[in-house]
């Protein structure tokens, strides 16, 4: 089977250029001037539009356990939601729980996943329990395809690791060539700040901002920094919401340390304004890191022009406003933590591009490029060239919608981004050769994902 992509503007990392893109079967087969080509078994017009490659969304949590109850969107509607947004992979977390092992953790994991996906996926693997057995394990999965382990400074009892288990799973990643992830904030210190607000009757969705103030991101920041360089393990910082951490990680890579780190849109376009609506409508956005000040947003906007921000996730953990956020109504610290957004994350870094924030070529680096060789998936993916999956995106820069839940494709009964315009509209969306969303619906669905086993980081300086 031959499809032809013909007359649009193909982007890449590095550029724009006038070309047409000659699909077979799964992959890109060429790459070549308007009119080389003539025809194919299926000619798709992309005249006026953006080709690109697929988005990589390395930061999801489908059917997360949290709190007592599970992210909502399975792997099905999940990756449904995120292939109507031009994402065409998913890297999801697997979640070790104390007294479990990574081996079986990601049997389970792929349970859940395995024969459900509607675009390609692969794991990261969350470690929350470091002993002689999981840094064993963590050979094991970096054997099978998971190449990054993520660990927790923040949640106590729960994922939270001691600067000494984080030391030696470091020492396990630099021995394997893994990455560590970390979520970088104080949890120690932010507990002592929750119990005494709840204490003072502080509990409404705002104190979860308050009580997790941005030095302290960036203080655990700066503490995983040193231990990485310690230990000389590359590390990337998850969800990085605050000026004070992006200062940390431009030191460091200003050194030359191997340290990266990705943002999130809400961190660029949302704020604690919306942490403290009122009626605790500021549950639909607790997460963790918590919705800055909006003095922030000018710095992160900065680190993605300098790649002192090298990704843009989502870290998509939706959780329904009825029902689910409300088991922290009069109690802040059980909202369960987190906010959709697999859909919508080309959209809104497109805003960037409209704004002048960003380039183009930024725009689909940032989001596609480099979490392909951050984690170890170019040039299978991140990249139009011949050989690569056929996961390509036709996009419509002058389309105008609207988001809302009453419209997005995500399995969770809000939008974070309720009523926001958007200049850009994804058209079509193939997945490996095969067209899963175009103007006339979706032609995807549950099974046609795979697994992909990754391999190390093809990032590191
Ligand atoms: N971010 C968040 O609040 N929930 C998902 C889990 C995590 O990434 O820490
Ligand atoms: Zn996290
Ligand atoms: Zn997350």
């Amino acid at each position: 089977m031959r499809t032809l992509i013909k007359g649009g503007t193909v982007l890449s990392a590095t550029g724009a250029s006038a070309a047409d893109v000659l699909v077979e079967d799964e992959k890109v087969a060429a790459v070549a001037a308007p009119g080389v080509f003539e025809t194919a078994d299926e000619v798709l017009d992309a005249s006026g539009k953006y080709v690109l490659p697929g988005g990589i969304d390395a930061h999801t949590h489908m059917e997360m356990p949290f709190g007592g109850t599970h992210s909502v969107d399975t792997f099905t509607t999940g990756t449904e939601a995120a292939a109507w947004g031009g994402t065409t992979t998913i890297i999801d977390f697997a979640v070790q729980s104390k007294g479990t092992t990574l081996t079986a953790t990601l049997d389970k994991w792929h349970e859940k996943a395995d024969g459900n996906c509607a675009i390609d996926y692969g794991f990261h693997m969350i470690v929350s329990d470091v002993n002689d057995t999981t840094l064993k394990d963590m050979e094991t999965c970096v054997d099978a395809g998971v190449s990054s382990f993520k660990m927790f400074m923040a949640y106590p009892g729960v994922f939270y690791s001691t600067d000494g288990e984080i030391l030696r799973a470091m020492q396990k990643a630099t021995e394997t060539g893994s990455t560590i992830m970390m979520h970088a904030e104080n949890g120690i210190a932010i507990d002592e700040l929750v119990a005494q607000a709840l204490a003072s009757g502080r509990t409404g969705p705002v104190e979860h901002g308050l009580t997790r103030p941005s030095i302290l991101e960036g203080e655990a920041t700066a503490r995983a920094i040193a231990l990485a360089k310690v230990t000389g393990a590359p590390l990337y910082i998850v969800h990085l919401s605050a000026a004070e951490a992006l200062a940390a990680v431009a030191a460091a890579r200003t050194e030359g340390q191997n340290v990266f780190a990705e943002t999130c849109p809400q961190y660029l376009y949302l704020s604690i304004e919306d942490l403290a609506r009122p009626d605790f409508e500021g549950a639909k956005y607790v997460a963790s890191p918590p919705l800055r000040e909006k003095r922030h947003q000018a710095d992160l906007w900065r680190g993605l022009r300098t790649n002192n921000l090298s990704v843009v996730s989502t870290d998509h953990c939706p959780f329904c406003f009825k029902d689910q956020k409300e088991l922290g109504r009069g109690d802040f610290s059980r909202i369960p933590n987190g906010m959709p957004g697999v859909e919508h994350r080309m959209d809104l870094l497109h805003q960037g591009v409209v704004a002048g924030e960003i380039s183009l070529a930024r725009w689909v680096e940032a989001c596609s490029t480099t979490p392909a060789r951050m984690f170890g998936l170019y040039p299978r993916k991140g990249v139009i060239a011949p050989g690569s999956d056929a996961d390509i995106v036709i996009y419509d820069p002058a389309a105008r919608q609207t988001l809302s839940a009453e419209t997005h494709h995500m399995n969770v009964d809000y939008s974070a981004y309720e009523g926001f315009e958007i200049t850009g509209k994804v058209e079509t969306v193939l997945s490996r050769g095969k067209v899963v969303v175009s103007p006339s619906g979706f032609g995807g669905g549950r099974g046609h994902g795979k697994f992909l086993a990754r391999d190390l980081c093809q990032y590191l300086s």
